[in-house]
């Protein structure tokens, strides 16, 4: 049953099979199964009640702070430095040291919390796996479950794959990279746990119960007494990782566990949070462990930051690389900030993956990843992300290149030319042109992107390009920005207006789509309502906050049956 735009509740059935074992004001409205039973027991279940009765409150204050800070953008207002916090950014102080199991992040692979790719992304050979909630994961209650379960396996050591098509089975090497888990932002809602009649937070489920189950282990044998490690994204201010803060003293303290054991590295991923950065780390000081170029989620919130400010148009998605101004200054300041405190200051994601069947296409796509790992070593970033097991060695030999056997650049590269970087340095428009074709890729890869997501799948290949929650968003906001601004494509010389052409860009796209995937794909999958979802929030008079939280309400399903035994 999928509860379309509702959350809509299920009236309880008379007859209580199979029910999930509740703490008082629980309520599960996800599928039964018993292997999620395993995850969802009522103790583990009780934490995660516990981090939301005592944190709601908090995150609405914080979610109402961004709709006011919102409000002042869209009113002329530049985002800048908070002159209250000039102390925290002009004193002397440093996060606690980076515990060694995590000292060389040199190349970190992310991927969705998907079982088969859990083990290959923990054999890839890079130092670090982040896996993903997140921008990579369509948060479907069977994704999430599951998603669970592999990483409970994952750390206990015993995961294990069945490929019975391929006669392979996948299981762990003796040589690891090590975890790190990328919970939801904050926004995101889990509509199939109910607490006190309200959903709850998507992060703390992923938190809680990720934490509930794994911490003991995970110390045991992956963190050399620190951990677990987490990746936070999409924050826009100091006062949501203070949240995040208290959440981890809080753990720690239910777990009997030290303070700062818990370590975690923010995204920078939202332009506010560009001049928070000093802020964000001293607010989570005891349990940081670096930031992070969270570029695509970054130029996304660049959009959407300036979605008043028609003098702020982006060019091409394309054009939008880390040799902007803006996007480079962003980088230098992020490693100045994170060396300067003692911390990681990890680079980002280039989208290119391999591509199997054009060598030629193959090369100058690694030769792309090459160039962007070159530029991040040498500014002075101590990691880098990789989207695909195939680049891992590419990275790699790019980072060794510079770093040699030095774990990391944290005190051997200081960069405090970039101390000099002003706000106008951060906000800089981005230079470049208008296409047609800009346009038109945007409409198709964001229709494909929603239509794998609303199947269940959080990050695909398109164009030989990973794409994610986050690039989609580009693209969504991208066209909706030309559109309500009327922009005339530059870039080809056509001259056009965006608005004239929209409609008939989104049928031949579509058209196109069908000749690409092929009719019996495409009438089976959901492009039709991915049409819909995207077109809708392209043409919308205001813009929609998040391209998944529309969407989210498709792949809600509350079981019709009442699955928690407690009301
Ligand atoms: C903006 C951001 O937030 S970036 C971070 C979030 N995004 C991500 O994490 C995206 C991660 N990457 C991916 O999901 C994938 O690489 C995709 C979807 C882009 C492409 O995946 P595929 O189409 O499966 O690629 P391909 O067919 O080349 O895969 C070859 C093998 O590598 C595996 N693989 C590919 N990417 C990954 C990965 N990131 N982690 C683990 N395994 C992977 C595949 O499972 C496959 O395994 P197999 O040979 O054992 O069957
Ligand atoms: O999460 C990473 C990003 O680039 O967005
Ligand atoms: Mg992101």
């Amino acid at each position: 049953m999928i509860g379309l735009g509702s959350y809509g509740y299920t009236a309880p059935s008379s007859k209580k099979i199979n029910a999930y074992d509740v703490p008082q004001g629980v309520d599960i409205r996800g599928r039964f199964d018993e292997e999620f039973a395993k995850i969802l027991t009522k103790d583990a279940l009780q934490f995660v009640a516990d981090l939301q009765r005592e944190f709601r409150n908090h995150i609405k204050y914080a979610m109402e702070c961004r709709k006011e800070a919102k409000r002042r953008y869209n009113e002329g207002a530049l985002p800048g430095f908070d002159p209250a916090t000039r102390y925290i950014r002009e004193g002397k102080w440093t996060c606690a040291p980076v515990p060694p199991a995590v000292a060389d992040r040199r190349v970190e692979i992310t991927g969705p919390v998907e079982r088969k790719m859990i083990i290959n992304a923990l054999n890839s050979g890079a130092k670090v796996f982040m896996a993903d909630f997140e921008d990579a994961l369509s948060p479907s209650w069977e994704n999430l479950m599951r998603g669970q379960i592999n990483l409970k396996d994952a750390v206990e050591g015993t995961i294990t794959f069945n490929d019975k098509a391929r006669n392979r089975v996948y299981k762990l090497n003796n040589e690891i990279a090590r975890l790190f888990v990328r919970p939801r932002g904050w926004h995101l809602p889990e509509a199939h746990i109910f607490i006190d009649g309200e959903p709850a937070t998507g992060c703390l489920v992923d938190f809680g119960l990720y934490f509930y189950h794994n911490y003991a282990n995970f110390r045991n044998t992956q963190g050399q007494g620190f951990g677990p490690f987490f990746y936070l994204p999409k924050m826009e201010n100091s006062r949501e990782a203070k949240i995040w803060n208290s959440v981890f003293d809080k753990a720690e303290k239910m777990a009997g566990i030290e303070k700062g054991s818990i370590r975690a590295t923010v995204l920078i991923e939202t332009l506010p949070a560009v001049f928070q950065m000093d802020e964000i780390l001293y607010e989570l000081r005891d349990h940081s462990v670096g930031l992070n170029c969270g570029r695509w989620d970054y130029i996304f919130s660049y959009v959407k930051t300036f979605q008043g400010h028609p003098d702020r148009l982006l060019p091409d998605r394309g054009q939008v690389g880390m040799t902007q101004h803006f996007m480079r200054s962003y980088s230098d300041l992020l490693i100045r900030t994170c060396h300067r405190r003692g911390v990681h200051a990890m680079g980002g994601m280039a989208a290119q993956i391999p591509i199997r069947d054009d060598p030629t296409a193959n090369e100058a796509a690694f030769e792309l990843v090459r160039k962007d790992k070159q530029r991040e070593v040498k500014a002075g970033h101590d990691g880098t992300w990789a989207a695909h097991p195939g680049l891992i060695k590419t990275c790699m030999e790019v980072f060794t290149n510079t770093m040699g056997n030095s774990p990391n650049q944290i005190e051997t590269v200081k960069r405090d030319d970039a101390s000099n970087l002003t706000e106008d340095d951060l906000l800089q428009r981005p230079r470049g042109v208008r296409t047609m074709e800009g346009l038109r890729l945007n409409t198709r890869v964001g229709i494909q992107y929603l239509a794998a997501w609303l199947t269940g799948s959080g990050s695909v290949p398109l164009y030989n390009l990973m794409e994610d929650a986050a690039t989609a968003e580009i693209s969504r906001v991208q066209i909706w920005q030309w559109l309500k601004y009327g922009v005339e494509l530059d870039g080809d010389g056509l001259g056009v207006r965006v608005n004239h052409v929209f409609g008939r860009v989104v049928e031949e796209e579509m058209a196109r789509i069908e000749r690409e995937v092929g009719k019996e794909k495409f009438k089976k999958g959901m492009y039709k309502e991915a049409c819909k979802i995207f077109t809708r929030q392209c043409t919308a008079s205001t813009l929609d906050e998040f391209l998944t939280l529309d969407a989210y309400n498709y792949i809600v399903i509350h079981h019709p049956k009442d699955v928690s035994s407690k009301l």
